[in-house]
């Protein structure tokens, strides 16, 4: 893991090997003074949305037990069926979560907050929160309990492609094979990213650039780096009507 980082500091990365891009993490200040005014879309399934979406309905890699992981916002549904729309023949989206209930979002950061505690007992409270969040959102910012992210990886004729690492992989130092822009996977895993990156980018997702698979839109993320409100905040389960479907 980063030994260096510091919260709120920017950490310079490579993007493809040839810029020099500031990432900026989700307890940047920048992210978390971010308005949100909620524009109160519905949350609608993903499921049966468009022939080349899927959903890994296993959730054998997903530590939330909500049967709405795999609901999100409206616009986030119409955006994710125009980035399948983009993708090359023979390629499909498989999901691996949504929507994730804020009370899932406080665990799993507790969670990861004395995972890395007890890694590195000399680091100060501080760079123990810089350093999680580098792999999970505080509720403030965090994206996925709004029904704003999506986890996504791809498939190729069925079959889960190879992008680097397995969904969810921790990041560690000094590959960070997570990162998005790693230099450190394999040519045909950078040439499946880049597939993954021209369609979600194309329909509006922003990555969260330590991990691969994790795109969102009208979150506080999505909203700092737009230079924007976001749209949308965190929904409780229980408020969340859901879609009619047989689940
Ligand atoms: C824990 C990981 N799957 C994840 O979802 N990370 C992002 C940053 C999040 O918590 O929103
Ligand atoms: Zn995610």
């Amino acid at each position: 893991m980063n030994e260096i980082m510091e919260m709120n500091e920017d950490v310079n990365i490579e993007k493809r090997g040839v810029r020099t891009e500031t990432m900026i993490l989700l307890n940047d200040e920048r992210v978390m003074n971010v308005t949100c005014v909620d524009n109160k879309e519905e949350m609608v399934t993903l499921r049966n949305i468009h022939k080349d979406i899927f959903i890994d309905e296993s959730r054998s890699q997903i530590s939330s037990k909500s049967d709405l992981f795999c609901y999100a916002r409206e616009e986030v549904i119409n955006r994710l069926k125009m980035a399948a729309d983009s993708l090359p023949v023979g390629y499909q989206f498989l999901v691996k979560e949504a929507y994730r209930p804020l009370s899932r979002q406080k665990k799993s950061f507790e969670e990861a907050f004395e995972s890395y505690k007890s890694e590195y007992p000399l680091k100060s409270q501080d760079e123990i929160y810089g350093l999680t969040c580098q792999y999970v959102a505080p509720i403030e910012v965090a994206g996925h309990p709004t029904g704003g992210a999506i986890d996504i990886t791809l498939l190729k004729n069925g079959i889960e492609v190879d992008m680097g690492t397995e969904f969810n992989d921790i990041p560690y130092e000094p590959e960070n094979l997570t990162y998005l822009y790693s230099q450190f996977i394999s040519e045909d895993a950078k040439a499946n990213r880049n597939i993954l990156i021209e369609c979600m980018e194309k329909a509006g997702f922003i990555n969260y650039p330590t991990e691969w698979w994790h795109w969102s839109y009208g979150d506080c993320y999505w909203a700092c780096l737009n230079h924007c409100d976001a749209k949308y905040s965190g929904v409780r389960e229980e408020d969340i009507v859901m879609s009619g479907e047989l689940i």
